[in-house]
């Protein structure tokens, strides 16, 4: 599966940041009843809306499928009770579009908004706003860290 992806789309935290407020300036004029995150990786970004839109109820569907680049079966560890009517969905990212299926499924209601989207995934969210190549990786900044970097000529005429 990881063979897949070609490229890499690298996304620090402050572009991830303006990103996401620029999700809130189309989302600002409706009302929502609460956030539902996606985990892990929506968690970030509902929080960021949840400070823009003034959200205080926040609760989550809690799924496991990736290894890192390699997607495995599908797990719901927790869903709600609910169908999402008056909800705002949110996750990080859409991608085979494997995980907003079934969650869609779980709130057919819910307004579905992710920050970045490839376009197999892209008509299952409502929204979204930034898209991505199919066969791009997108590295979050929480799967990331500083490190030193050899200079140049060290790299080269070692
Ligand atoms: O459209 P898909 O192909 O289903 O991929 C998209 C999902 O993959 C990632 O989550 P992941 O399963 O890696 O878990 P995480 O959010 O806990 O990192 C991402 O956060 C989406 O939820
Ligand atoms: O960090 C991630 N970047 C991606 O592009 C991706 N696609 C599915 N799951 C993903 N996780
Ligand atoms: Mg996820």
């Amino acid at each position: 599966m990881a063979n897949r992806y070609h490229q890499h789309f690298t996304v620090s935290w402050d572009q991830l940041h303006r990103d996401v407020r620029e999700l809130c300036h189309r989302l600002v004029e409706r009302d929502f009843k609460g956030i539902v995150a996606i985990t892990r990786g929506g968690l970030i970004p509902a929080a960021l809306i949840a400070r823009e839109l003034n959200v205080r109820l926040i609760d989550t569907v809690c799924i496991s499928s990736y290894d890192h680049m390699n997607q495995g079966g599908l797990d719901v560890l927790k869903g709600v009770d609910h169908d999402g009517e008056g909800w705002l969905l949110v996750d990080d990212l859409v991608d085979t579009g494997k995980t907003a299926r079934k969650v869609r499924e779980m709130l057919p209601k819910a307004h579905f908004v992710t920050v970045y989207a490839k376009p197999e995934g892209r008509p299952l969210v409502d929204q979204y706003l930034t898209e991505v190549a199919q066969d791009c990786w997108i590295q979050f900044p929480w799967d990331m860290g500083i490190a030193y970097v050899e200079p140049l000529v060290d790299q080269v005429k070692r």
